[in-house]
């Protein structure tokens, strides 16, 4: 609709001329920004090339194309660090109307609005971008936080084709190329995440610790790329947590903590060898509570020996049904995955605990006797719906279990850690390198400076 209006414009901008109230000037303002804005091509490799406008990062980017369903939750979805080196195509034509709201913290530290601190999807894909938004946590456009975080973004393409050409190809390698047109269709122009170890790029480079204001337990997280929302929901809950790089030999402290939670993460479970390897000593050694969301799920699968898939264009969308097998109850869950858990090859201690009435995928698993389960959706969903949250307090109930069980067999034992260790803790995700493009917006800044 808007750019329909922006290819009129150059008729009826005698017409505005003598407009004068402040929405009308602001209208005008959009419009000449929007003329300002560089042709972009998205192409996908051995398949279609759309042109339309870049409105973030004067930057070419390669990765793989997925595409998200939901229709809020924008300033989320970017900064969860599981799309890492994916470029993310929103159905829900019209994004950024809300604008992006600030990296201001809650009082336990943890980014309120956020997932993670930076923009994390290689690059953007809109049929029509907003560039006026409004709301009361806003601070600056999507167009505008892409561009100060490095990350190209294409607007007034047809996203509708291209989700088309996704769901009947499967997740493609894609690229956002700005300015003058470009021939991508080389191998060497395409770099393939699956290639690269992401997990090990947005995963802390040394342990941190959040402390719940008054708390009941202490729980070990495992970072594969974790959402902030996973940390607020244990903080939130009394949970304070101790967070472990993704190769932490976490079988070897998981007796200092009353749970271990394994999280969400980027790219393919299977390049986190070591992770797994760890968690199935874990298993082997400890009887604490373990609970993993998405990526922590299916590191959990190829711990316990089952093996994983993956899908031909992934979940990603905010209403997925997902039946709880124990109970015959539907839950709407919020998802973003490319792989997935196959039930078939689960060992016979495991059983299937949910699974997707779309398309039959598993969604989870849960032991037959230990209080150990694990989700391919996100009870956290941040946005999406809390339908599934109840199952951070059952985790939370087998955490504290544990906790008076081992208080009961070894009285001498306390949780809790130590004040020393808290100070000398990190409070934040260490050493975490932005992507790739907001690498480029420091060196380029740096160079400057120079
Ligand atoms: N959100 C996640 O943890 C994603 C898990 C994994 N990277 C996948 O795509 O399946």
């Amino acid at each position: 609709m808007f750019m329909n209006l922006f290819k009129a414009m150059p008729a009826r901008a005698g017409a505005f001329a003598s407009m004068k109230t402040p929405a009308q000037a602001r209208f005008m303002a959009t419009v000449r920004q929007r003329a300002a804005l560089e042709p972009a091509t998205f192409t996908i490799r051995d398949g279609p090339m759309f042109t339309g406008k870049s409105f973030g990062a004067r930057s070419n980017i390669s990765g793989e194309a997925v595409f998200t369903t939901s229709l809020v939750g924008y300033p989320e979805s970017l900064t969860d660090p599981s799309y890492r080196g994916q470029i993310l195509v929103f159905t829900q034509p019209l994004i950024g109307n809300y604008g992006v709201p600030s990296a201001e913290k809650d009082p336990n530290g943890l980014l309120k609005y956020f997932e993670s601190p930076n923009l994390q999807a290689a690059g953007v894909v809109v049929a029509d971008v907003a560039e006026q938004y409004s709301h009361w946590t806003a601070v600056e456009s999507l167009g505008e936080w892409c561009a100060r975080e490095g990350v190209p973004a294409i607007s007034g393409v047809d996203t509708r084709e291209i989700v088309t050409y996704l769901r009947e190809q499967g997740s493609s390698l894609a690229r956002i190329t700005v300015g003058e047109e470009y021939d991508a269709n080389e191998d060497e122009a395409f770099t393939d995440p699956e290639q690269i170890h992401l997990v090990r790029q947005v995963s802390t480079k040394q342990p941190f610790h959040i402390s719940a204001a008054d708390p009941t337990s202490h729980v070990a997280v495992l970072d594969c790329g974790v959402k902030e929302n996973i940390l607020r929901s244990l903080v939130g809950r009394g949970a304070s947590v101790t967070v472990f790089p993704f190769d932490y030999p976490i079988h070897k402290v998981a007796h200092h903590f009353d749970g271990v939670f394994i999280s969400n993460g980027p790219g393919d479970p299977t390049h986190c060898q070591d992770t797994v390897y760890h968690l199935k000593r874990l298993m082997e050694t400890s009887q604490v509570p373990i609970f993993g969301i998405c990526l922590g799920h299916q590191l959990l699968a190829l711990a316990a020996g089952g093996s994983t898939i993956k899908l031909k264009y992934g979940n990603r969308a905010h209403n997925i049904p997902a039946l709880d097998l124990s109970t015959g109850r539907c839950h709407i869950t919020s998802q973003n995955h490319g792989y997935a858990v196959d039930a078939s090859t689960l060992p016979s201690d495991w059983k299937p605990y949910f699974v997707n009435l779309n398309d039959q995928s598993n969604e989870g698993m849960i032991h037959k006797s230990r209080p150990i389960f694990s989700t391919q959706f996100h009870p956290e969903a941040k946005g999406g719906p809390l339908d599934s949250s109840y199952l951070f307090d059952i985790y939370l109930d087998s955490v504290l279990k544990y906790k008076n069980s081992q208080a009961g067999l070894f009285p001498q034992r306390d949780s809790r850690p130590s004040p020393l260790l808290v100070d000398l803790l990190a409070k934040e995700r260490v050493g975490v390198q932005p992507t790739i493009g907001m690498q480029n917006v420091a060196a380029a800044a740096a160079a400057a400076a120079a």
